[in-house]
């Protein structure tokens, strides 16, 4: 059995090894089996990421926005909340900066940040590794754990779902106490809600 930082070293790999037109073209396939899944076509409050280091990239799914009004938002690492993320509405026009792991992130102020994530509807989630269960490794900061906790003991929205290429599916793993699952996993070839 592979432990997380050897799953995470080799899923990295893989990653990078991506040309460039891998990355792009695989990640549109992920977005249509989004698109082709209806799943957003009641969502209005859409949280994606912006992707770093080889990660499957979700903001494709912004074009197929044009002819609809969704609102779509990105994570804020928090400032009150050590590991916690905050989400900032997000479109063309946002400002941007830099968070301390080099990930662009809305420059906005305090007082514009979705505090309360049961608002949103929907949140693409970034991730390393993910099995069939939903259990999902991540970058090992337990950002999307903690935010997302009251999902253990509740079933609000926002509907997570797993956002990545076919190879981080992973074999399945014993949970973490603490871990949240995904409910929904799309990779290029499938989308299937758990
Ligand atoms: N694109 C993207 N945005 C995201 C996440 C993500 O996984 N992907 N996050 C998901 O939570 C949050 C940021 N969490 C992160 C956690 C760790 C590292 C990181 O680079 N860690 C180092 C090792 C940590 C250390 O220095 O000890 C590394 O992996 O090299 C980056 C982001 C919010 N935004
Ligand atoms: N709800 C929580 N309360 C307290 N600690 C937590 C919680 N969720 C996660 N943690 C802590 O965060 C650390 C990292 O967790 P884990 O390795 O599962 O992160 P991850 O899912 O890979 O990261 P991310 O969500 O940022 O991508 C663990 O040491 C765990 O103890």
């Amino acid at each position: 059995m592979e432990n997380q930082s050897t799953i995470r070293k080799h899923i990295q790999a893989l990653r990078q090894a991506l040309t460039k037109e891998q990355q792009v073209a695989y990640s549109k396939e992920i977005c249509e089996r989004v698109i082709d899944s209806g799943i957003l076509n009641k969502a209005e409050h859409v949280a994606i990421y912006l992707p770093v280091r080889g990660e499957a990239n979700p903001t494709p799914l912004l074009d197929f926005n044009l002819y609809s009004n969704k609102q779509f938002y990105l994570p804020v690492l928090s400032s009150t909340q050590q590991n916690h993320l905050e989400f900032a509405k997000f479109d063309a026009n946002t400002p941007m900066k830099l968070n301390q792991f080099k990930i662009p992130e809305p420059d906005v102020n305090e007082s514009d940040l979705l505090k309360d994530p049961t608002i949103l509807d929907c949140v693409i989630m970034p991730l390393v590794g993910l099995d069939p269960m939903g259990n999902r490794i991540g970058m090992g900061g337990g950002f999307y754990d903690r935010t997302f906790s009251f999902k253990k003991t509740s079933q609000m929205k926002p509907l997570l779902i797993g956002f990545c290429y076919n190879f981080q599916i992973i074999a399945p793993q014993t949970p973490q106490q603490w871990d949240v699952p995904v409910d929904a996993i799309a990779t290029q070839t499938s989308f299937t809600q758990l």
